[in-house]
């Protein structure tokens, strides 16, 4: 015989709980929605740029988000579930459309953008990286999704500008040791000037020998690097707090200076989406 759930209701009260609770979900999200578009003619009575990509702003959410998770339910279902309201209602004041860079396994491709920008936006095949940053360049306020690999075919990352598309984004944000969408990739996006309070900068450097061999004894990630006859291009990672000038000296530190440092973007640290390890007996009372 089949056990009645530990809460003791029956089949019939717990799907009336279940529609009950539905249908709060609902009413917050139709609420959430009417809030969204205050924040968006808010922004626009304060002048705010066309920009509908707010990444700190979103970090900010994730983190709660992640604090707040409890339960059996996958936090990156929640986390899904968000980054598709977020979007399906920043697209109700603007169109964006993600440029996709088509260097990358499609499938994966389209499983991170729909995760992340969700069913309200155009996705826009781009043939690759550098194509990316042209089209997010060119546009108004579009996003461009490139593929992080340790060595590019291209150091299309030359192409980002103050002016134009920079990094803006690393995904994926939350990191889990199973999780859906795990490609790694880079948000491009414009913004009215360079991002500059990100926990992390990005570099666009140059050597024209080698790359310098103690580069993350400096605390600096190589994100991805192009070789070829007249040396080699790297898009770094460091600390945010650091000026240019800790930049610079940081890479010579490692080993030689960069003919060329220049900032290109900024995103948020990644966070840590798995609970803490418990051991077994952690919890209990100590034995006498
Ligand atoms: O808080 C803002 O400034 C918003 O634009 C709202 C909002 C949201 O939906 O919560 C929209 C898009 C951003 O990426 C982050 C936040």
């Amino acid at each position: 015989m089949s056990q009645l759930p530990e809460s003791g209701l029956s089949l019939e009260d717990l799907r009336t709980q279940v529609d009950e609770i539905d249908g709060r979900i609902h009413d917050a999200l139709m609420e959430r929605a009417r809030a969204e578009a205050g924040i968006q003619a808010a922004r626009h009575a304060a002048g705010e740029g066309a920009s509908l990509f707010h990444p700190e702003r979103d970090a900010d959410m994730m983190r709660q988000m992640v604090e707040r998770h409890q339960g059996d339910l996958p936090l990156s279902t929640v986390e899904h579930l968000w980054r598709d309201l977020i979007c399906a209602c920043t697209s109700l004041q603007a169109d964006t459309a993600v440029h996709l860079d088509g260097s990358a396994e499609l499938i994966e491709m389209l499983d991170l953008a729909r995760f992340y920008f969700g069913f309200s936006v155009e996705l826009v095949p781009a043939a690759d990286a550098a194509d990316v940053v042209g089209a997010v360049t060119a546009s108004v306020g579009d996003l461009g999704l490139v593929a992080l690999t340790d060595r590019a075919e291209l150091p299309w990352w030359r192409g980002l500008s103050e002016a134009g598309a920079q990094v803006q984004a690393r995904l994926p944000f939350v990191v889990l040791d199973e999780r859906p969408a795990d490609l790694p990739a880079l948000v491009l996006a414009k913004a009215d000037s360079m991002i500059d309070n990100a926990d992390i900068a990005v570099y666009d450097a140059r050597w024209s020998d080698l790359l310098p061999g103690k580069l993350m004894d400096q605390g600096i990630e190589v994100l991805s690097f192009f070789r070829s006859a007249s040396g080699v291009d790297a898009l770094l990672a460091i600390s945010g707090d650091l000026s240019e000038e800790d930049v610079f000296k940081a890479c010579t530190d490692a080993g030689a200076e960069p003919d060329v440092l220049r900032r290109v973007g900024g995103y948020a640290a990644p966070i840590d989406g798995d609970p803490e390890e418990t051991f077994a007996g952690e919890d209990e009372e100590p034995q006498e």
